[in-house]
C-alpha cells in the first residue's frame, strides 16, 4: 500500500523520451505521483544520441549521464534499474519484472524504445555479431577493437555510417555493407551521398554498394561474411545497423493496440485507460519516429496531460537530422525526396565540394538537402516547419541570398532570426529562450546556456548557433573569454572558487553560494559534493560536513548496486585477515542471507545484494571498520606477501601496507585513492596502477603516484626512491595532502597528474618543511574523522534513514 495520498505513476523504459516526459512532469506537478521508473537497461538515463561520440573519442560514457543515481533520489523517485517489465496487469494495474518486483500503478508510460532490427542470416549468433543500440554494445566494439582489426558494418545509414565512423577511430579496417546503390538513401539524393561516399572513403571507410548478406562466417567466432552474389569480406566484428523495430512486444501481450508501433492519440493515451506510450516505440497518426527531436515533443504533451495541464495535443513533427561524423557536414530535412507534384532547386561547387538541394510544393518549403555547407539547416528546418509561402524568395533560401544583395554572414543570419526559431531541435529550444537565458539569466558560456536551457546538450550539432548567439548577445569577448564554471549554477572555476572561500571564510554550502551569486540558489548534483569537500578540506575543524550534498553512495555509506539493493565491504588492513574474522564475516552473511560474497579487485571481501534497512543490523554484528569501498576516499591497500613469505622479496611489503592503510583510512579525497605495495620489483601487487604505489627495493623504497588500471589505463610516474618506513609515511603524507588541496573535486590522481605535470608535484614536494606541513595538516584532518558506521549503530536517529520512506509500492 501506498503511505502518501499520491497516485502511482509507472514508467516502463528509462530512456531518453520517457525521462524526458517525467523532467516535464517534475516541473508542473512536483508533487503529484509517487514515481517509479523501471528500465531494463542497468544504468542511469543516458544520452542515447552520445554512444556515436563515446565510439569516435569525442565523449566517455560518464559524460554521457543525462540525470545521475542522485536525480532520482533527489526527486524521490523509485528506480529499479537493471528490471526489465515482462507483463503489464492493466486489470488489476500492476507491472511485474524479470526480477521478481510487482510494481502498481495508477498511470502507467511505456516508453519501451525501439530494438535494433536484426539481419536473420544464418550464423548471426555468432560471436561478434552485435547491433549498435546501447553502452553495452558500444563497450563490445571498443574491446573488440583492442583484439581484433578488421570490422563489417552492415547498413549505410545514419547509425551504420556513425559507427563506421567510430570503429576507424578505434583503429580498425571498416567495411560498410549496403543494400542500395547509394548510402543514406532515407535522407539524401544521390549527388550529396556520392559526395558523402568520397568524403568517407578519404578518411578510410570502404564500401561495398548493392551488396545482399547471405552468411555470416565462421566457427565459434564470425570470420567473415558472404553476400548472395558469391563474393566474401573478412571481419573479426560485424555490426549490424539496417534500421529499428518498435519495442511493442509487452504492449502487444496486454491487449494494448498494436501496429508498427504502439498506437496513441494526439495526447498520448493508448487503447488502454491509464496506459500511455511515448518515444520510439508509441506510433501518431501512422508514425513511429526514430529521433529525438519529436518523441521530446511528445513527451511535453503526455506531461501537460499528467499533470492536469491544458494542451492541445500532439501534432505529428517534420524532422531533421544531421550526420555526427567529423569533418562531414551533412543535413536533410522533410521532404528531400521530391515527391510527385514538387520541384527542386540545386546548387553544387564541385570545387569546394558543397551542395544544397530545396524541394518546393505549392510555394512552399518542404525539403532540403545540404552537404559540406550546412549553416543554412537550421533556418532552412525553421521555414519547412513554418509552412509558409516562400515565392519570390527561393533563391535566397538556396543560395543564402537576396535577389541582387550582398552575402549574408552566419551572425547576420543569425541575428534576423525570429526569436521564435528553434536553435536546438533536440530540445526544442527557440533563440529566444537561449537570449534570456544569456540577458536575463546572465550565462556566460556554452555550457552555462546548455545547463539553463538544454540547448547544446544532445546532439551537439545546434553548438555552432549557441556560439553566435552568445557573442550576438554577450560580445565576441563572451566566447573567446567563455570559460566554464564547475557546473552551470557558476562562471567560477575550482580554483577561484577556493580562493574565495579562503579570502572570504566562508563555511558553509550556502554562504558559498549566496556570496558568489551562484545562478541556482539550490545547486546541482556537481556543485553541492564539490563545495562539501572543498569546505570539509579548507576547515577540517569548524565544518560540518553537509550529509544531504554527498553522493548517493556516500550518504549511505555503501555502493548502491544496479538492482537497488547495497554492499558490505568491512574494513581488512593490507589484504590480512585471520580465520576467526573469516568466520564472523561468513556467520553474518548467512544471517543476512547475502546472496554474494565476493572477493574484490583490492583483496577485500564483498557482501553484495543486501537490503538498505539491513545494512545497520549487519555492521553492528560484524563490529568492523568500514572498508569506505563506497566513497571518495582511501579505498584499500593492496600488498604481495613481501620478504614474509615471498623469496624473492626484499622488504616487508605486508607491514608496509598494513601501517599506510591503518595511517590514512577515513581520510576524505577529492576522489578514490588506492595504494599498493609489493616486495620487490616483480611488482605483485601492481603497484605502477595506483595512485600512491610503493615497490620494494634493494635498501629501499620506490614511490609511484598518479596510476590508474581503470578505463584509461595509466601507468604510474616515479616520485622518488626513498630508504626507510619512515619515510614511505612522510611523503605519502605530503603527496595525499597536496592532491587533497590542488585537485578539482572528482578527480582522480591520473587526471590531475596529467593536467599539473610530475614536474610540479616533486617540486611541491622537494622542500622537507613544506613536507612535513602538509603532514601536519593531514594529520590533523585524520585525527577528527571517525568511523561512520560506528556511529551510525549507536544513533537512533542515524538508523532511521535506513528504514524504508514508505511503504514499498509492491503488492
Ligand atoms: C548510436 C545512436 C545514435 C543516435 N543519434 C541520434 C541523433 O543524432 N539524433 C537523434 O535525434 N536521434 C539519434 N538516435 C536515436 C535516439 O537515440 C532515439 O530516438 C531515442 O533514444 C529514443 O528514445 P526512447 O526513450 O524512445 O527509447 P530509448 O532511449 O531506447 O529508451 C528505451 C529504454 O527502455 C528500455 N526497455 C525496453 N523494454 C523494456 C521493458 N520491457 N522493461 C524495462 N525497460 C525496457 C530499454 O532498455 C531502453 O533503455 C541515435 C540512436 C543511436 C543508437
Ligand atoms: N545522426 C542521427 O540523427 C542518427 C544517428 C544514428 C541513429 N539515428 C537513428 O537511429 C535509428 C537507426 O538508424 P539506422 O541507420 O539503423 O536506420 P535507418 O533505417 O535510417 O537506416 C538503415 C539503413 O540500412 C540499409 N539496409 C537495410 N537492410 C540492409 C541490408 N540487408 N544490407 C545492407 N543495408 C541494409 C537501409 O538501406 C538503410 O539505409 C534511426 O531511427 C535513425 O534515425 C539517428
Ligand atoms: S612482488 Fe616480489 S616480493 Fe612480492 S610476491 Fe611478487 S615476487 Fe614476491
Ligand atoms: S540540435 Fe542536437 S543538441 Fe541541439
Amino acid at each position: 500500500m501506498n503511505t502518501t495520498n499520491k497516485k502511482k505513476l509507472v514508467l516502463v523504459g528509462n530512456g531518453m523520451a520517457g525521462v524526458r516526459a517525467v523532467e516535464h512532469l517534475l516541473k508542473l506537478a512536483p508533487q503529484a505521483y509517487d514515481i517509479t521508473i523501471i528500465g531494463a537497461e542497468p544504468h542511469p538515463n543516458y544520452n542515447r544520441i552520445m554512444l556515436s561520440s563515446v565510439l569516435a573519442g569525442g565523449a566517455s560514457l560518464r559524460e554521457i549521464v543525462i540525470n545521475d543515481w542522485d536525480w532520482y533520489e533527489d526527486n524521490g523517485i523509485r528506480l529499479l534499474a537493471g528490471h526489465r517489465v515482462t507483463d503489464i496487469d492493466s486489470q488489476s494495474k500492476r507491472v511485474f519484472t524479470d526480477q521478481g518486483e510487482t510494481v502498481a500503478y495508477d498511470s502507467l508510460i511505456l516508453a519501451t524504445g525501439s530494438d535494433p532490427f536484426m539481419l536473420p542470416l544464418p550464423g548471426a549468433d555468432k560471436e561478434g555479431v552485435i547491433a549498435f543500440r546501447d553502452i553495452k554494445d558500444c563497450e563490445m566494439m571498443m574491446e573488440t577493437s583492442k583484439k581484433y582489426k578488421k570490422a563489417i558494418v552492415i547498413g549505410g545509414g545514419l547509425l551504420g555510417l556513425e559507427a563506421a565512423r567510430g570503429l576507424l577511430h578505434l583503429g580498425m579496417e571498416v567495411s560498410v555493407v549496403h543494400i542500395h546503390h547509394y548510402l543514406m538513401e532515407r535522407q539524401l539524393d544521390e549527388t550529396a551521398a556520392n559526395m558523402l561516399q568520397s568524403e568517407l572513403e578519404r578518411q578510410g571507410m570502404k564500401f561495398l554498394l548493392r551488396k545482399n548478406s547471405g552468411t555470416i562466417l565462421g566457427k565459434k567466432r564470425v570470420t567473415g561474411l558472404s553476400f548472395t552474389d558469391g563474393t566474401e569480406e573478412a571481419g573479426d566484428l560485424i555490426v549490424m545497423a539496417v534500421g529499428i523495430r518498435p519495442s511493442v512486444g509487452l504492449a502487444r501481450e496486454a491487449g494494448i493496440e498494436v501496429n508498427r508501433g504502439i498506437v496513441v492519440n494526439d495526447y498520448m493515451e493508448t487503447s488502454v485507460k491509464d496506459v500511455y506510450a511515448v518515444g520510439e516505440c508509441a506510433e501518431h497518426r501512422g508514425i513511429a519516429y526514430g529521433l529525438v527531436a519529436p518523441l521530446y515533443e511528445q513527451g511535453a504533451v503526455l506531461a501537460k496531460r499528467l499533470a492536469g495541464v491544458e494542451t492541445s495535443g500532439y501534432a505529428g513533427s517534420v524532422t531533421s537530422t544531421k550526420l555526427k561524423v567529423s569533418g562531414v557536414d551533412v543535413f536533410s530535412a522533410g521532404r528531400y525526396d521530391e515527391p510527385p507534384g514538387s520541384r527542386a532547386m540545386r546548387y553544387q561547387d564541385e570545387i569546394d565540394g558543397v551542395y544544397k538541394k530545396i524541394v518546393l510544393q505549392d510555394d512552399k518549403l518542404i525539403g532540403a538537402v545540404l552537404f559540406g555547407d550546412t549553416s543554412d539547416g537550421a533556418q532552412l528546418f525553421s521555414v519547412i516547419k513554418s509552412g509558409e509561402s516562400v515565392a519570390g524568395r527561393e533563391k535566397e533560401l538556396l543560395l543564402g541570398l537576396a535577389p541582387g544583395a550582398k552575402a549574408v554572414s552566419p551572425t547576420e543570419r543569425l541575428q534576423a532570426m525570429p526569436d521564435d526559431e528553434i536553435i536546438c531541435g533536440c530540445n526544442g529550444v527557440s533563440k529566444g529562450a537561449i537570449g534570456e537565458a544569456i540577458l536575463v539569466k546572465g550565462c556566460k558560456s556554452v555550457g552555462e546556456i546548455k545547463a539553463c536551457t538544454k540547448a547544446s546538450g544532445s546532439c551537439g550539432g545546434c553548438k555552432p548557433l549557441v556560439e553566435g548567439l552568445l557573442a550576438i548577445y554577450a560580445g565576441d569577448d563572451a566566447v573567446v573569454n567563455a570559460k566554464e564554471g564547475i557546473c552551470g549554477c557558476t562562471s567560477l572555476d575550482r580554483d577561484e572558487i577556493v580562493a574565495e572561500i579562503k579570502r572570504m571564510a566562508l563555511k558553509s554550502i550556502k554562504e558559498v553560494m549566496n556570496v558568489l551569486e551562484w545562478r541556482k540558489p539550490e545547486g546541482c548534483s556537481k556543485c553541492r559534493p564539490s563545495l562539501n569537500y572543498y569546505l570539509g578540506m579548507l576547515w577540517p575543524e569548524e565544518y560540518i560536513d553537509e550529509k544531504e550534498s554527498r553522493i548517493t553512495n556516500e550518504r549511505y555509506h555503501a555502493n548502491i548496486q544496479k538492482d537497488g539493493t547495497y554492499s558490505v565491504v568491512p574494513r581488512i588492513y593490507g589484504g590480512v585477515t585471520s580465520p576467526s574474522e573469516l568466520k564472523k564475516i561468513a556467520e553474518v552473511a548467512e544471517k543476512f542471507e547475502v546472496p554474494m560474497v565476493k572477493f574484490t579487485g583490492g583483496q577485500r571481501l564483498d557482501l553484495l545484494g543486501v537490503k538498505k534497512e539491513d545494512l545497520p543490523r549487519m555492521w553492528e554484528e560484524l563490529d568492523m571498520p568500514s572498508g569506505h569501498a563506497y566513497g571518495k576516499t582511501l579505498r584499500t591497500v593492496k600488498t604481495c606477501v613481501g620478504s614474509t613469505f615471498c623469496r624473492f622479496g626484499t622488504q616487508d611489503s605486508i607491514g608496509m601496507g598494513i601501517r599506510l592503510e591503518r595511517e590514512f583510512e577515513r581520510l576524505n579525497t577529492p576522489s578514490k585513492v588506492k595504494l599498493a605495495v609489493s616486495g620487490c620489483p616483480r611488482n605483485c601487487a601492481e603497484s605502477t596502477i595506483k595512485d600512491f604505489g610503493v615497490v620494494a627495493i634493494d635498501g629501499g623504497w620506490e614511490l609511484h603516484v598518479g596510476g590508474n588500471g581503470g578505463v584509461h589505463v595509466r601507468a604510474t610516474d616515479l616520485l622518488c626512491v626513498v630508504k626507510t618506513e619512515d619515510e614511505v609515511v612522510e611523503w605519502a603524507s605530503a603527496f595525499l595532502q597536496y592532491y587533497r588541496e590542488n585537485a578539482q573535486w572528482n578527480e582522480r590522481t591520473s587526471n590531475w597528474i596529467e593536467r599539473v605535470g610530475i614536474d610540479a608535484v616533486k617540486r611541491a614536494l622537494e622542500s622537507k618543511e613544506e613536507r612535513k606541513a602538509l603532514g601536519e595538516r593531514i594529520r590533523k584532518t585524520l585525527s577528527l574523522t571517525t568511523d561512520p558506521w560506528k556511529q551510525i549503530v549507536k544513533d537512533d536517529t542515524l538508523r532511521k534513514n535506513f528504514e524504508p520512506l514508505t511503504e514499498p509500492q509492491t503488492v
